[in-house]
């Protein structure tokens, strides 16, 4: 048996009288590609930062690489990537200082890759000697990201990687990130709000809600298995489906369930009379999921 990549148990944090994780468990294997999703406020940021030690947990245990988080190897570090969600560069340095610095931390570097991605994201001579709190919001993720992949980890971890990045840079990090990263099996996770990205790199996705990881699939099973069922609200109320994700009373009296249907289940709605059923998007799955 392989050992995970990630092994989460009973993870709980909580912010005062607020809840944030409550017991998740979850593991990642080698390889896995998953984008994580939630609403604003689920706790996405506090996992990932739970998953690699960098914030205190109340109960629960995390292994990374079969190593305790909170007292990894240097060698087990030295394979993971992070590129956090606020910029935590040392801003009072220029990039070729920033990467410098980190070149001498890892094993593994990839100079290749670091100049060939300073060049393609538009780092100048001139961009590359400025102080990094003097870039722009993007030139910091941007370099954030850099970072993040010279080491070619074998685990890379992105907390919503994008935000900042206009629509060009948006598309080159995930050319870079299909085309690259995940080609040579590194196991991704990433937090992102634009799903779009999601559905162009064809992953898992979880669903981060209450405090617990409430449903991870492939997307292409999730998109292909999952339906709205609309009808008459007296025959759908009695209606139970296996794996319901969510019913909704319409304003104008319509009633909808969304929920994976079995290929029997498939069958005997689309022999009922007065139901309909229609495909779902990735919107409309993330706004039942996490409702
Ligand atoms: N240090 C802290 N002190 C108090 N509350 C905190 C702290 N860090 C996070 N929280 C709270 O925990 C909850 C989850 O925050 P978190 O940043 O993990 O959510 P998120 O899913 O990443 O959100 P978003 O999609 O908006 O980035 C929020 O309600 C936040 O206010």
């Amino acid at each position: 048996m392989t050992t995970p990549v990630v092994a989460m148990k009973g993870i709980t944090r909580t912010f005062g009288s607020r809840s944030v994780l409550r017991g998740v468990d979850w593991q990642i294997d080698s390889g896995e590609v998953i984008g994580l999703l939630g609403r604003n406020g689920a706790g996405k940021s506090t996992l990932i930062e739970c998953m690699l030690g960098l914030r205190e947990m109340d109960p629960g245990t995390v292994m990374l690489f079969g190593e305790p988080a909170g007292d990894l190897s240097e060698a087990a570090r030295a394979r993971i990537g992070y590129v956090p969600q606020k910029s935590d560069l040392f801003d009072w340095l220029t990039p070729d200082q920033l990467l410098a610095y980190f070149r001498t931390l890892y094993p593994r570097w990839n100079e290749h890759k670091v100049e060939h991605l300073l060049g393609r994201w538009g780092f100048d001579a001139q961009a590359r000697r400025q102080r990094i709190a003097d870039l722009s919001g993007g030139q910091q993720q941007r370099l954030s990201i850099i970072r993040a992949l010279a080491p070619e980890p074998d685990l890379l971890v992105l907390d919503e990687p994008v935000a900042s990045l206009d629509p060009v840079g948006r598309r080159d990090f995930l050319r870079e990130l299909v085309d690259d990263v995940i080609e040579r099996g590194t196991t991704v996770l990433f937090s992102t709000h634009i799903l779009s990205d999601l559905e162009r790199i064809a992953v898992d996705v979880a669903f981060l809600k209450e405090g617990r990881i409430a449903l991870q699939a492939p997307l292409d099973d999730l998109l292909e298995s999952t339906r709205r069922v609309t009808g008459d609200p007296d025959a759908l109320a009695t209606l139970r489906l296996d794996q319901e994700l969510g019913r909704v009373r319409h304003q104008d009296g319509a009633f909808s369930i969304v929920a994976r249907l079995t290929p029997q289940e498939s069958a005997r709605l689309h022999a009922a009379p007065g139901v309909r059923i229609d495909p779902v998007s990735l919107e409309d799955l993330f706004e039942e999921v996490t409702r």
